[in-house]
């Protein structure tokens, strides 16, 4: 959200949401980028967003307020720090430095935003460029200017950069999260997107507007049936006593399903925890 939005700010608060990034890039008007730094470092340490993870989103190595943002988002000590257009191992390098000479604590993360041809056709050096970066976002309105591609349904013409982005991440063992979807009217456009990219393998999806949340929440939380199948697929294994493969309604079943369906249930058990506190 713009950090310069204090409705918006004040709104997360109370939205079902993991995370929030306090925007200072794109969202903020250049004359109010001042403000809006000061707003987000206070949002982000005043201790008001309960359990969310909190982000702040500085403005991309090489404009006016990069340095400006870095130090205001290292003392501030959210739980990350996302910086856009991150195209090399040597800039996570250059930004970690930055954060640790600014004072960040150790909690304090890197997410590199992956929106350039060339950080897609260098996101496994970038993914493993620091044990500080801990999650790729993509950029998928930066992706597509500068591809000169078009947004449309099924993303055909960007899948082979989310592809290669996802291999990365997952070759480095870190989290990814999907784009946005611009259109906050479209309510069946941005679920088939949510979907596709739970589908493809993404950790989540960004958003930009209190009206996608509940949509993602489902899409992204394994379905009622998905937890029923995981938890049958398990016991089926384990019923068949040390025979490295089984059936289970008709399917092949071996190790490396039920490692699958263990982890369906670790992610709808967090939900659950999350949704009984
Ligand atoms: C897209 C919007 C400009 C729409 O704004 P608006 O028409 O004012 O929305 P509503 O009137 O429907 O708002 C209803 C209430 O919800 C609050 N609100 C709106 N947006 C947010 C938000 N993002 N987070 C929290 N709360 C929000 C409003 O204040 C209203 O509250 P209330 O009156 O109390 O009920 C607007 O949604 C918006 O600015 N969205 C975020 C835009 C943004 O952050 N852009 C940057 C990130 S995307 C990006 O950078 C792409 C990436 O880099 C890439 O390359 O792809
Ligand atoms: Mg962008």
């Amino acid at each position: 959200m713009p950090s310069s939005n204090a409705k918006a700010l004040e709104k997360a608060k109370t939205l079902p949401i993991d995370a929030v990034i306090f925007d200072l890039e794109d969202a903020v008007a250049p004359d109010a980028k001042p403000a809006a730094r000061e707003a987000a470092a206070a949002a982000a340490a005043s201790g008001e967003y309960g359990r969310r993870t909190l982000t702040i989103r500085v403005n991309g190595i090489g404009t006016e307020w990069h340095d400006a943002d870095l130090a205001a988002a290292a003392q501030a000590g959210p739980d990350a720090v996302v910086v856009p257009k991150v195209n090399s191992a040597a800039e996570v390098a250059q930004l970690v430095a930055g954060l640790e000479k600014h004072g960040a604590p150790d909690h304090t993360r890197l997410w590199a935003m992956i929106e350039t041809p060339v950080a897609i056709l260098d996101a496994l050096a970038i993914a493993r460029a620091s044990e500080r970066l801990s999650c790729f976002v993509m950029g998928t309105n930066d992706l597509v200017k500068e591809l000169y591609a078009e947004h449309v349904p099924g993303r055909a013409p960007i899948l082979p950069s989310l592809h290669t982005a996802l291999l990365a991440a997952r070759a480095a063992g870190i989290a990814i999260l999907d784009g946005v979807y611009n259109d906050v009217k479209d309510t069946d456009g941005f679920l088939a997107e949510c979907e596709q990219g739970r589908q493809m393998g993404f950790d989540g999806k960004t958003l930009i507007h209190p009206g996608q949340v509940e949509g993602a929440n489902t899409a992204f939380a394994p379905s009622e049936r998905a937890v029923e199948d995981a938890r049958g697929l398990i016991q089926a294994f384990e019923d068949g006593q040390g025979s490295g493969v089984v059936t289970y309604n008709g399917r092949m079943v071996e190790n490396l399903h039920v490692e699958s369906a263990r982890r369906t249930l670790s992610i709808h058990e967090a939900i659950q925890a999350l949704a009984s506190q």
